[in-house]
């Protein structure tokens, strides 16, 4: 425990980061120079949210999509996303035109070194700093830029800051952005990934055995070890989630080879998140709805694809669940699913089947995982756009968000 507390204090003291303040060379021709060479070098944009960035979080564990989701909500709003350009190689943010994501693993407290050493791992709230997410993050809400800590994943330590200057929609992903509840209150919309354990481990497989050369038992031994911590500390955010989108293996057959291949996925959302526009729906608002669409308009290979819609309650909330289990053959033909969707806050007919075959190659999109993720992209882009108007009808409204 010692070593522990010592830990702890070795990396407070190395995120007691400069004040951005303290570090803008002051005014005077050289200084301003560099800063705003510097700042150019970033390419981050300044707020035009009328008065406060909108700040979105998407909570998951490692390898259950988030940087996916990620790259179809920022195509919602135009650009394609990239590290900050001139800064580390190893930055784990992401800028587009609109947004910026920034990844919470950023706030590490316990660096790789630390967290072998006193045996806490990266799920564990004692190895995260929420003071400083907390400070940083509602300094960006309210406009003004920030040092912002780097965890390199590639040498497992903490890197010197990165400037963050405040985007129009700054999104927070990782393993807690619901966790502080003072970080909590400050999320203009939250996002839960419910990645079942098997369908976990078929992404990781995919990824960390061909990617990073990991071994089948290690990933398996990896899951089972974060399985303690991710119980406590991270599946919990989900009962605060304005949506989840939940993953489990197809229903559709119970042969184990064909039902790893196939998903059924929910989008489970809360009635009444302000400026949502309520949840999208199949059919008839409120109506219990179950769907198997035409053959011949929606092709699909055995064993099919089904649809389901109806009212439901989630941690005592009202939701509204959609649901598709299996997989699209052909994708152009998502027209026709999307002709029956309804409350979709698109900005013209088959907007939704346009992204998807934008982002054809994106992992998930011939499932209900790049479905859902997508139209939560854009009910997030009418959120925005409902929070700007709210604020230029009432500029009182800006100057206190
Ligand atoms: N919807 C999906 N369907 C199938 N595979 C997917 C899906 N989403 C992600 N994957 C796969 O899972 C792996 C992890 O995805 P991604 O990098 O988006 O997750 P992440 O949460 O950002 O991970 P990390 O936190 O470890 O960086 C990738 O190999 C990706 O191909
Ligand atoms: O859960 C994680 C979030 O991505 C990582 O395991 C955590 O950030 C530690 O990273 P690394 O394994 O690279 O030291």
């Amino acid at each position: 425990m010692a070593a522990f507390a010592a830990h702890m204090g070795a990396a407070a003291t190395s995120l007691t980061w400069p004040s951005t303040t303290a570090i803008l060379p002051s005014a005077g021709g050289g200084g301003r120079r560099r800063w705003r060479r510097w700042r150019a070098a970033f390419r981050v944009s300044c707020s035009e949210a009328g008065g406060g960035t909108v700040v979105i979080g998407l909570a998951a564990d490692s390898g259950c999509g988030k940087t996916t989701f990620m790259r179809r909500l920022t195509s919602v709003f135009g650009g394609e996303a990239e590290p900050p350009r001139g800064g580390n190689p190893d930055s784990n943010t992401l800028v587009s035109d609109a947004a910026t994501v920034i990844c919470l693993d950023d706030y590490h407290s316990l660096d790789r070194t630390g967290r072998k050493e006193t045996g806490v791992t990266a799920l564990d709230p004692r190895a995260n700093d929420f003071d400083l997410m907390y400070r940083q993050v509602k300094a960006i809400k309210e406009g003004r830029a920030v040092e912002k800590p780097i965890y390199n994943h590639a040498t497992g330590l903490l890197d010197p800051p990165e400037l963050i200057t405040p985007p129009k929609i700054l999104v927070i992903e990782g393993l807690h952005p619901m966790y502080d509840e003072r970080v909590r209150d400050l999320l203009d919309f939250s996002i839960y990934l419910d990645i079942s354990n098997e369908v976990k481990f078929a992404w990781k497989i995919q990824r960390d055995m061909a990617e990073r050369g990991h071994s089948m038992e290690s990933i398996k031994a990896s899951i089972e070890a974060r399985k303690p911590d991710f119980d406590a500390y991270i599946e919990p955010q989900k009962q605060y989630a304005d949506a989840v989108i939940e993953v489990l293996p197809t229903r559709l057959v119970s042969d184990d080879e064909e039902a790893g291949k196939l998903q059924s996925v929910k989008l489970v959302v809360k009635e009444g998140v302000k400026h949502f526009g309520g949840p999208a729906y199949l059919f008839d608002e409120g109506s219990t709805i179950s769907w198997t669409p035409c053959v011949r308009k929606l092709s699909c290979s055995y064993p099919g694809i089904k649809f389901a819609y109806s009212p439901d309650t989630y941690f005592g909330r009202e939701v509204s669940v959609l649901e598709m289990d299996g997989k699209f053959d052909k994708l152009d033909e998502l027209i026709y699913v999307e002709s029956h969707l309804s409350n979709l806050s698109t900005k013209y007919y088959g907007e939704v089947t346009q992204q998807m075959l934008k982002h054809a190659d994106f992992p998930g999109s011939n499932n209900g995982t790049g479905l859902f993720q997508t139209i939560v992209g854009l009910k997030i882009r009418d959120l925005y756009e409902q929070i700007v108007n709210e604020r230029a009808a009432s500029p009182a409204l800006a100057a206190v968000a």
